[in-house]
């Protein structure tokens, strides 16, 4: 089989398509059997339930009958569940069963094996299609012809690789099949970079490239750092790498063991049919925004969005220095040795309905009369405990008051169900008394919410203790009272700073012995740099057991560039994080955009000079100087001409406030869309939003509005301009007005065409031919 010919292959396919259909055939059958199932477990419940509930014994047998129903009607829904995944699963394979065929010899036998995105058996258990994550299939990706080494379960394998094919097969049909000594060929590749863009990522498996290979089946690092270039594949590789641990963990790991903390909205949607195209389950997705405001609920805490945009407006030397300060692992250090060492638990009266039921001072006692030796955690759960148990008491003592009987008397059968639940009873006495306990309990729910949630403990209290007392010797005294006092007023006003959030909450787990979740395994935080290194270390407090992979690019800090210095970050999270032996890869091809874009985007950052562009043709960056004013007519025209080559073109601007001018003002043939940091749905035609919005996502034209003078004119802004250029992938116009920025000055022109706005307008005008040549 190793020199099939096309023909041959087409009939390998089409064996494989039509077992896969008879399974499918099988599976179908399967489900109408398990719908039927499903459906008379349902009836069977909805008639159980109707059992007459007035009396106790009655009420007590219907109880147990409804929860066995309830079991039933699960494993029913479950199983016909399974049964549509692997519905789901087979069709995906009946259209493209494959992508890739290893022929190799291994153990003094020759064997061929075909690798897909799913394993497919035959009835006699004969391998058809191999799952791309099994062991063996790390040869497609590793490989070069000749010998070669892969990690199995029970050690390493040796094999020779004899000949490595790849295929293009849609709707059952090879549209393109070749050999290749490489690790996997360039041409599949260019045809699929060359694709247009869409609204969703595509996974990449026929594809992925050896370093990204890397990454994926690093099964043994505790913290995986990966620095990627623009475009360098890394989200892509990450969400392989969760494909690959959930196959290679099927028994002990679960989707929702597994959390990714994405820049955006926008960019949780755009990645969402990865994980599922492979036929596996979406992670936990979150924000950091999102992790932030479930963690401090109450408070509204500052968003990355909102303070680049307050930082725009005015970032005096000393409010940095003291940003870089409160974002150090030396100040989340210093913040965990006073909870630990120092530290008084603030407490606060528990209220209810406007009067106090714990007093603060009482909770104090209670708290300073425990042992000295108690840890502080255990000393806190003992306090919280005690209260419980005061509370307790006071709802028994409450149960003989007149408003508990007078409210027993007026209580409808369907209301002392509601109070008893799945409870059952000796007796009727019984039963009156657990629902008087019920009633009350109601009534004093606030007062256990508030030691539930441990409300009787004020941490910002706390926290300010402990700004005001750390030693710091980066701004004067003054500087840093007043610091202090604003983060006061602005907790009064249930307001919080984004770089007090980590080393409040760690001052609050600390004391409390809280906020910490065991149970998740894996964490990924994709556009790392964007994390201060607090935020990072408090992430690895609240998820401590799990395998941290964090991934990014130090030359796209959009939020950090105007602060902090992103040459020494990746330096600083290794000395930071050195207790977990950091991994360290680095991405520094990159394929997303043509070379010329990449070679123009390349040319702005210091780093660039490393990167090397997936040789990938097209034209060269445009570069329009329009007058301040009179910029809208040129803006419409450009996005007509681009829309009528892409489906999709984005206006990325540097801030909200020129985003929703800029879509206001333009005259197009179709829509505009004016994307905000709570939109969740890219769309179609034409798109503005501000870059950092943009961040993780491609568009098939960029037109960079407005890269001027005074708009990009520091050293910070460089990381932006370089973030706005590589989200294209076919083409990049960049629109300035009056006067280009330095930034682009200072790039070699054979890398770019410069035009004045008056020049496109005549060159694209309709009886101008060579509008054809322009965007
Ligand atoms: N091995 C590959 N095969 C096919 N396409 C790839 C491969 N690697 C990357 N790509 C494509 O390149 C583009 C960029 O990939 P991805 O978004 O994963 O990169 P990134 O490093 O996370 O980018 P950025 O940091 O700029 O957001 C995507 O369109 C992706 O599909």
């Amino acid at each position: 089989m190793q020199n099939a010919s096309r023909a041959d292959e087409q009939r390998r396919v089409d064996h494989v398509i039509d077992r896969l259909h008879h399974r499918l055939d099988v599976v179908a059958h399967q489900i109408d059997t398990a719908h039927a199932e499903t459906r008379d477990v349902e009836q069977n419940y909805g008639d159980n339930t109707k059992v007459n509930i007035t009396e106790v014994d009655d009420r007590m047998e219907t109880n147990a009958a409804v929860q066995q129903q309830k079991q039933l009607v699960a494993r029913a829904v479950e199983n016909e569940q399974i049964l549509q995944k692997e519905q789901t699963r087979l069709t995906r394979l009946a259209r493209s069963p494959y992508f890739g065929r290893i022929y190799i010899t291994e153990d003094g036998e020759d064997d061929t094996l075909y690798i897909g995105t799913g394993t497919f058996q035959d009835s006699d258990n004969q391998f058809l299609v191999y799952d791309w994550r099994a062991p063996v299939a790390s040869i497609y990706y590793n490989g070069t012809l000749g010998p070669v080494d892969y990690t199995t379960p029970v050690g390493t394998a040796h094999a020779t690789l004899n000949n490595k094919r790849q295929f293009q097969i849609e709707d059952g049909q090879i549209r393109n099949m070749f050999d290749t000594s490489e690790t996997v060929g360039d041409s599949i590749l260019q045809e699929v970079l060359g694709d247009a863009s869409s609204e969703y990522m595509q996974n990449i498996v026929a594809t992925i490239q050896q370093e990204q290979n890397t990454i994926i089946r690093d099964t043994s690092s505790d913290l995986l750092l990966v620095q990627g270039a623009a475009g360098s594949g890394k989200t892509s590789a990450v969400l392989q790498r969760i494909a690959f641990q959930l196959y290679h963990s099927r028994t002990t790991l679960d989707a929702n063991q597994m959390v990714l903390f994405s820049p955006n909205k926008l960019y949780a949607t755009y990645i969402s049919q990865v994980l599922p195209s492979l036929g596996e389950k979406n992670m936990i997705q979150t924000t950091l925004v999102e992790f932030l405001a479930r963690r401090l609920t109450g408070l509204q805490v500052e968003t990355l969005f909102d303070r680049f945009e307050r930082d725009e407006a005015s970032f005096p030397a000393a409010a940095k220095a003291m940003r870089r300060l409160k974002e150090s692992a030396a100040f989340m250090d210093a913040a965990t040795a006073y909870a630990k060492h120092g530290a008084e638990p603030h407490f606060v009266d528990v209220d209810l309905n406007g009067e106090t039921f714990f007093a603060a001072k009482n909770i104090r006692k209670i708290y300073d009369r425990l042992p000295r030796q108690m840890t502080l955690a255990d000393k806190f759960a003992e306090t919280r405990k005690r209260l419980m148990k005061r509370l307790n008491t006071r709802i028994g003592l409450e149960t003989h008051q007149d408003w508990v009987d007078d409210t027993l008397a007026s209580l409808n059968e369907e209301q002392v169900q509601h109070y008893i639940g799945d409870q059952r009873f000796e007796n009727g006495a019984d039963e009156l008394r657990a629902v008087a306990r019920a009633v009350v309990a109601e009534r004093f729910a606030p007062v256990y919410t508030a030691l539930y949630d441990d409300y009787f403990f004020d941490p910002y209290l706390n926290y300010l203790d402990f700004l005001r007392q750390y030693p710091q010797t980066v701004v004067d005294a003054a500087t840093w009272t007043a610091m202090c006092d604003a983060v006061g007023a602005d907790l009064e006003a249930h307001r919080l700073r984004l770089d007090d959030a980590a080393p409040l909450m760690m001052i609050r787990d600390v004391l409390t012995g809280g906020g910490q979740n065991h149970g998740i395994q894996s964490v990924f935080v994709d556009e790392m740099q964007d994390y201060s290194i607090a935020i990072l270390k408090y992430l690895h407090h609240a998820f401590p057991r799990a395998q941290l992979t964090f991934l990014g690019d130090v030359a796209q800090d959009v939020f950090t560039g105007n602060y902090a210095d992103s040459q020494s970050y990746l330096a600083e999270l290794q000395h930071d994080f050195a207790d977990l032996h950091p991994r360290l890869v680095t991405l520094n091809k990159s394929y997303r955009s043509t070379r010329p874009i990449t070679d123009f985007a390349n040319a702005l950052i210091p780093a660039g000079k490393d990167i090397t562009a997936f040789s990938r043709g097209g034209n060269l960056p445009l570069v329009l100087t329009v007058p301040r004013r009179t910029y809208q007519p040129v803006l419409s025209t450009l996005v007509n001409h681009l829309l009528q080559r892409h489906p999709t073109v984005a206006i990325l601007t540097k801030d909200a406030a020129t985003a929703s001018k800029v879509a206001l003002g333009l005259q197009t043939d179709v829509d505009v869309t004016l994307l905000s940091k709570d939109d969740h749905q890219l769309s179609r035609g034409c798109v503005v939003l501000p870059v950092y919005l943009a961040k993780g996502l491609e568009f098939d034209a960029v037109i960079g509005f407005d890269v001027s003078a005074d708009t990009y004119t520091s050293a910070g802004d460089r990381d932006i301009l370089y973030t706005l250029c590589t989200r294209t992938l076919h083409e990049l116009v960049l629109v300035a007005r009056d006067a280009v920025s330095p930034l682009i000055d200072a790039v070699p022109a054979s890398l770019y065409t410069a035009q004045t706005g008056e020049q496109y307008l005549a060159a694209t005008a309709p009886d101008n031919a060579s509008a054809e040549t322009q965007p």
